[in-house]
């Protein structure tokens, strides 16, 4: 792979406005059946999303996808969130209890909207035999399946039944598997991503490294249809993860799901915990992101998301905050 490069090495090229307000922008995207307000999920993630924001996040027609870390508690999430008639959307690991869990969901006829296969290296036999599994014994459900950073992996898991494709080792802000083991898309994401989209043929799902709302636009020049989360979500005021205060500052935790704190052991360790700064609540960024999005989509020449699809851009490489802070 040559000419690879990141969120920061790009910038997107305008083109004639069409639109007299910003607020004229469709920032929505359709995934699967359902169509949401925003192409961004929050990462499934400990730190990012529970119950509560997962219902908030369905009533207000977000897209979600509730992390698989307290198993026990799944079966109750769906019959919950089905009984209030929102979208179901749930994560699931590979290993042997998970098929048992899968049976179980089908025997109870619960059958979750959306499941995501949530694995760090998602181009593998595992990953490969759950999705058939899914797709044989819950075939309604739609599958988001990762995660992988090549367009071999996105063929083979589109290819085994998969409906989307995750995109993305290493790039993320609490990830340590760049530096721990040599591999990932951590400083190429962007050019990652293009290089997976070229060989799609359904939806990718860009995850990790967006430290911007620009890059969400970016996400979508190429080749994302919607574009998981984490950072950015951590430090809200509904966010799981512990508060703290230090010199009369708010901060919240953010560790990654590989992380010793998540796995509660020191055991093929690839995340880490960091502690970002209080940042109020949640819909606040939500609206932020939606207004900046317009924006985007504003520039793009168009009023849907579909017109940032195929706007020129430049390589400015490293150069586009020429030393200034982000904020
Ligand atoms: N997007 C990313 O860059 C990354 C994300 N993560 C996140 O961390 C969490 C834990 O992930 P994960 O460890 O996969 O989940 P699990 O701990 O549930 O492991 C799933 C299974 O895959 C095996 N496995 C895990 N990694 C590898 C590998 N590199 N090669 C072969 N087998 C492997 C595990 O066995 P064993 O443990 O014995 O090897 C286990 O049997 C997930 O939420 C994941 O998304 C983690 C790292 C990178
Ligand atoms: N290598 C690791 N990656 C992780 C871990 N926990 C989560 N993740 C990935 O990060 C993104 C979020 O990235 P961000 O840049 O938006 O913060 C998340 O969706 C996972 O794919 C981990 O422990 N190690």
């Amino acid at each position: 792979m040559e000419n690879v490069f990141d969120y920061e090495d790009i910038q997107l090229i305008p083109n004639k406005c069409i639109v007299d307000s910003r607020s004229e922008c469709d920032t929505s995207v359709t995934l699967g059946r359902h169509s949401f307000k925003l192409p961004v999920v929050p990462a499934n993630m400990q730190t990012i999303i529970d119950e509560r924001i997962a219902i908030k996040l369905a009533q207000e027609g977000y897209f979600y996808i509730m992390h698989r870390f307290d198993p026990e508690k799944r079966m109750d999430f769906v019959r919950m969130m089905k009984g209030k008639e929102l979208i179901t959307s749930i994560s699931v690991g590979v290993k042997e209890e998970e098929f048992d869990f899968v049976d179980q969901l089908k025997n109870e006829a619960l059958v979750p909207d959306y499941i995501t296969i949530d694995i760090a290296h998602g181009h593998s036999n595992s990953v490969i035999e759950m999705i058939k599994y899914i797709k044989t014994h819950l075939p309604e459900s739609f599958l988001i399946a990762g995660n992988v950073g090549t367009p071999e992996a996105v063929r083979e898991l589109e290819h085994a039944g998969a409906d989307a494709t995750k995109v993305g080792i290493g790039p993320g802000k609490v990830c340590i598997t760049k530096i721990k083991t040599g591999f990932g898309t951590g400083g190429w994401q962007l050019a990652a991503l293009r290089w997976c989209a070229k060989a799609a043929s359904k939806p990718i799902i860009a995850d990790g490294g967006i430290r911007t709302h620009g890059d969400i636009a970016k996400s979508v020049r190429f080749g994302a249809s919607m574009v998981m989360i984490g950072s950015l979500f951590a430090g809200h005021e509904e966010s799981p993860g512990e508060t703290v205060e230090k010199d009369g500052k708010k901060y919240k935790e953010y560790f990654g799901s590989a992380s010793e704190f998540q796995k509660g052991e020191k055991k093929n360790v690839e995340g880490k915990k960091m502690y970002v700064e209080y940042k109020g609540p949640l819909r606040h960024t939500l609206k932020e992101m939606e207004q900046d999005l317009q924006s985007s989509i504003s520039y793009a020449g168009g009023d849907r998301l579909d017109a940032i699809r195929t706007v020129d851009y430049v390589m400015v490489k490293n150069s586009i905050f020429n030393g200034d802070n982000v904020y």
